[in-house]
């Protein structure tokens, strides 16, 4: 499912109405039948304030209103403007009210909000049909006064479209008031907004609803944004044949460790383990060997001359090479616990110019990138690098507001540049591809925001690399899976308690629970919400 910005959904507005010749007046009837099907079944209660706006947002919000005084709904209606000031759709089913005879408040001003906040207190639930996609400014004076009233009242909100004051585009809060809405239903497809963070808190429920729009048109102007969801990646997993050997399914190695920080590479080792990779060797300094060799049993480890602190140096790069070419690895997994020393970014330099497998690249394994992100071009196989804001903040030379306020554009244009696939780690993980796909991760929960979680990922990503799965496939079926246990980690012992080790021993479920079959028709159903359109 696509992730668009206003504009593109106005383009393929555009052309369902030029083009095929679906009248607007369709689409809209269409759209305000979504936003009344999902009341219907969602919201208790039969009085309701509709408040709408003057545009095709407010059109569809009549629209709404009339459905529901049709299906017997006590519906008191605001309009925030002249009846005068409507043009086309919004203007048809203005008239269409007046021909019913139903009673439409116009009110322009502060001084007359007073019947607006008595009706929005006594309401069962208000709906939002004052901004949509046409939002050019924050909030501010006579509208924000409305919006204020409506946030206050308590009464459940259902947005049409957008809450409105927010911008389509972003997840970035705007500087004007904006509604804080308990379900949105938008059209068509979900937009950046009910998307990105921080804003996705303030959308509710989402719905999206079918309107009609051709799916020759959607393909057509496809942007190339994805919602990350179970059956772009369920398949993930290579059968495994009755005469099977663990050399079959890959052979993963994790570099890393050092002194205070064993525990990383551990649970990357396990995790990749757990994932079903054949067979993992984590290569770490000496001097930690017997922490490592009593901590992992299932891997095995492969000791490297390394400083006397415990952790690698520029003099442990030709045994770990060398390691590296000789045994039968078919991926690297490189920067769990490697820590921050001197010259760890000429060892990992070396390690990533001399080596020709297929890299997973985590944390100082990535600070060591930052002044060398050249390199990454040379690689022979397409890296999977799995940044966090502030990681990528190094690699990028960005600040992290810039990132966090765009990450989408920001992950996708660093993996068009450099030829690799950008796992940009945060709330709503991007995994960004060479080609310039983005995939948006809308499952797992905050309770993942604890020590050691990235060095799973490391791990689940590094498996499936190893067993032969391409990095874009590798690195959103890991996001995903590493997700799903997160949220079952959260079912079983709650968002505080939560801890990565918890999510390795989850991964059984987890993985049962992702490929599972897929049930029939994977197409969008005439109303969805975001979790039955990811599909757990
Ligand atoms: N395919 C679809 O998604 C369909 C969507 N529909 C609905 O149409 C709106 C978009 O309608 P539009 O008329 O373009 O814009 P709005 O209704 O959001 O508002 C525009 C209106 O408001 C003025 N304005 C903008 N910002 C401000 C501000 N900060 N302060 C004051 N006034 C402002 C602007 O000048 C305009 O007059 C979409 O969201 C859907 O709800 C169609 O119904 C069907 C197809
Ligand atoms: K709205």
């Amino acid at each position: 499912m696509f992730v668009l910005k206003a504009s593109e959904m106005g383009i393929m507005d555009k052309e369902t109405i030029e083009g095929v010749g679906i009248p607007g007046i369709v689409l809209m009837e269409n759209a305000a039948r979504g936003v009344a099907s999902v009341i219907k079944k969602k919201i208790p209660g039969r009085k309701a304030v509709i408040v709408c706006g003057k545009g095709n947002n407010g059109g569809d919000g009549l629209a709404v209103a009339r459905n529901l005084i049709n299906s017997g709904y006590d519906v008191k209606i605001f309009l925030l403007s002249e009846p005068g000031n409507l043009k086309g759709d919004a203007r048809i089913n203005y008239d269409v009210l007046r021909g019913m005879k139903v009673q439409i408040v116009s009110v322009k001003r502060e001084i007359d909000l007073g019947d607006l906040f008595s009706e929005c207190e006594n309401a069962d639930f208000i709906v939002d049909a004052i901004f949509g996609t046409g939002l050019s400014k924050p909030v501010e004076g006579f509208y924000a006064a409305v919006i204020d009233i409506i946030n206050k009242s308590r009464t459940p909100v259902i947005s049409v479209d957008i809450p409105s004051g927010l911008f389509a585009d972003t997840g970035v809060l705007p500087e004007g008031t904006f509604i804080k809405a308990n379900v949105t239903v938008t059209f068509a497809f979900p937009k950046l907004v009910h998307i990105m963070a921080p804003a996705c808190k303030y959308v509710g429920d989402v719905f999206v609803v079918d309107i009609s729009i051709p799916a020759k048109i959607s393909e057509r102007h496809n942007p190339g944004r994805y919602v990350l969801t179970r059956d772009k990646v369920f398949d993930v997993f290579p059968g495994r044949d009755i005469n099977s050997h663990k050399y079959n399914f890959g052979f993963l190695a994790v570099v890393g460790g050092s002194c205070g920080k064993t525990g990383a590479p551990s649970m990357s080792a396990l995790a990749a383990l757990r994932t079903g990779v054949g067979l993992v060797s984590a290569i770490v300094p000496r001097d930690l060997n017997f922490v490592f060799e009593v901590k992992l049993t299932e891997p095995m480890t492969i000791p490297i001359m390394s400083a006397e602190r415990g952790h690698f140096n520029a003099n442990s790069v030709d045994e770990v090479v060398t390691s590296l070419k000789n045994s039968k690895f078919t991926a690297v997994a490189i920067g769990p616990g490697l820590g921050w020393n001197r010259d760890t970014e000429v060892f990992v330099k070396e390690i990533l110019e001399n080596v020709d497998l297929p890299f997973v690249i985590d944390a100082d394994g990535l600070n060591s990138l930052s002044k060398n992100v050249d390199i990454l071009k040379n690689l022979k196989k397409t890296a999977i690098l799995t940044p966090h804001g502030g990681e990528f903040s190094r690699l990028t030379g960005l600040p992290t507001s810039e990132i966090v306020a765009d990450p989408v554009t920001h992950a996708v244009n660093f993996a068009k540049e450099h030829g690799v696939v950008v796992v940009l780690k945060g709330g709503r993980t991007v995994v960004a591809t060479p080609e310039g796909k983005a995939f948006i991760n809308i499952i797992g929960n905050p309770g993942m925001a604890t020590a050691g979680t990235g060095d799973v990922l490391t791990g689940i990503i590094g498996a499936f690399v190893a067993m032969g799965i391409s990095a874009e496939k590798a690195a959103t079926a890991g996001v995903f899976l590493h997700s799903l246990a997160g949220d079952m980690a959260k079912e079983k012992f709650g968002q505080e308690s939560l801890v990565a080790t918890d999510l390795i021993e989850l991964l059984p479920e987890a993985i049962k629970l992702l490929k599972q079959p897929l049930s029939e028709g994977t197409e969008i159903p005439f109303v969805s919400s975001m979790r039955e359109i990811v599909g757990v």
